[in-house]
C-alpha cells in the first residue's frame, strides 16, 4: 500500500459531486497524477484533464487496477450495474468510498461480491471551494490506516464528522448532503422577490450572496451565540426585521423547514431499501 499521499484515488463517476471533491483536493495539493477520473462521457473527462491535470480514461475496470483507492462516484440507481464488473477484481487491499446517497455498505458488499474496506460518505457540493461537509461511517473491520486516510481525503475539501451508526448519513444528507439546494432555493426566493421590488437581477445577488455569506460566517465565527441570539441581534424591536421575521413565522417557516429535512431523510431511507 502506497503511503497517503502518494495514494492512486480512482473516482468512478465524474459528475458534480466527484468533479466538487477532485478540486478541492488539486487545489489542497493532492499530486494530480495520482488522481484518476472514469466516466462514459468524453467532455467531463476531457473538462477534469484540462482544469485540474489528473488522468482520465472510460474504462472503469482500468481505473479501478491501477487503484488504491476507489471512489464510487456514480447515481445510486446505477450503483450495481457499475459495480457489477468490478466484482471480477481482487479488491483486497483497496479501499472503497462511495458517495453515494441511499446505497447501503451491505448493497455495495454484495454488488462487488466481496468484503471490502469500505468507508461510506455524504459530502456536499461546496467541497469544489474546500467549504464542504462531510460525514463519514466505516464499518468496524476497517483498518485504521484506511479511516484515517478517508477522513484526510474528506478533509482537504472541507469538515468531516465520523458517524457511529450508517442510519446517521441520511440525518447528514439532510443537514448537509441536500442542504446547498435548500439555502439556494431561499436565495433565488429572495431573488425573485428584490426583482418585483426593481432590483436588478445581478444588485439582488450580489447583495443577497454576500448576506448569505456574511451570516455564515458570523454563525461560525461566534459559536457562543446561538442562531436564535444571533438573529436576534439583527431584529430592532418594531423594526423592519422583526415584520419580516413575523412574516415568515405566520407563514410557518419552521414547519416547511422540518417536513422537508423529514421527506429527505424519508427519501434516502427508501433508496436504501430500493438499491
Ligand atoms: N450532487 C450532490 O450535491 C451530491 C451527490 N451525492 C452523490 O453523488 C453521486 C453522484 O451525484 P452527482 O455527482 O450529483 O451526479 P452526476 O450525474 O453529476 O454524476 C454522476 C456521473 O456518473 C457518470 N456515469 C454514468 N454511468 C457511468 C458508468 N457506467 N461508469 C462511470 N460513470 C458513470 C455520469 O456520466 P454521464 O453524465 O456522462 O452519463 C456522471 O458524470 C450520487 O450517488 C449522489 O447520491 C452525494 C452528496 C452530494
Ligand atoms: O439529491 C441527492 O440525492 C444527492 C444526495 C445529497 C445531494 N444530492
Amino acid at each position: 500500500m502506497a503511503d497517503n499521499s502518494q495514494r492512486r484515488i480512482a473516482f468512478i463517476g465524474a459528475g458534480n459531486m466527484a468533479r466538487s471533491i477532485i478540486s478541492g483536493l488539486v487545489s489542497n495539493g493532492y499530486p494530480a497524477d495520482r488522481i484518476i477520473a472514469a466516466n462514459p462521457s468524453q467532455p467531463k473527462l476531457d473538462a477534469l484533464a484540462a482544469d485540474f491535470a489528473i488522468q482520465s480514461t472510460n474504462d472503469n475496470l482500468l481505473a479501478c487496477q491501477q487503484a488504491d483507492v476507489i471512489v464510487l462516484g456514480v447515481k445510486p440507481q446505477l450503483m450495481a450495474q457499475v459495480c457489477e464488473p468490478l466484482s471480477a477484481l481482487d479488491l483486497s487491499g483497496k479501499l472503497v468510498l462511495s458517495i453515494a446517497a441511499g446505497v447501503t455498505c451491505d448493497s455495495l458488499q454484495r454488488y462487488l461480491k466481496q468484503a471490502i474496506s469500505l468507508v461510506r460518505t455524504m459530502p456536499n457540493t461546496p467541497s469544489l471551494l474546500g467549504l464542504g461537509m462531510t460525514g463519514l461511517y466505516a464499518e468496524a473491520s476497517v483498518a485504521e490506516a484506511d479511516r484515517a486516510f478517508a477522513g484526510q481525503l474528506m478533509a482537504a475539501v472541507g469538515e468531516i464528522i465520523w458517524l457511529a451508526q450508517e442510519s446517521d448519513i441520511d440525518q447528514v444528507i439532510a443537514c448537509a448532503g441536500s442542504s446547498p439546494a435548500y439555502f439556494f432555493l431561499f436565495m433565488e426566493a429572495m431573488q425573485q422577490a428584490a426583482v418585483k421590488m426593481g432590483v436588478t437581477t445581478e444588485d439582488a445577488r450580489a447583495m443577497i450572496q454576500q448576506a448569505a455569506i456574511g451570516a455564515a460566517a458570523m454563525a461560525k465565527q461566534n459559536p457562543q451565540w446561538s442562531l436564535a441570539e444571533l438573529r436576534t441581534q439583527v431584529t430592532s424591536k418594531g423594526g423592519t426585521t422583526a415584520k419580516a421575521i413575523e412574516t415568515f413565522e405566520q407563514q410557518d417557516l419552521r414547519a416547511s423547514v422540518d417536513d422537508a429535512m423529514n421527506a429527505a431523510v424519508k427519501r434516502a431511507q427508501e433508496m436504501a431499501k430500493q438499491f
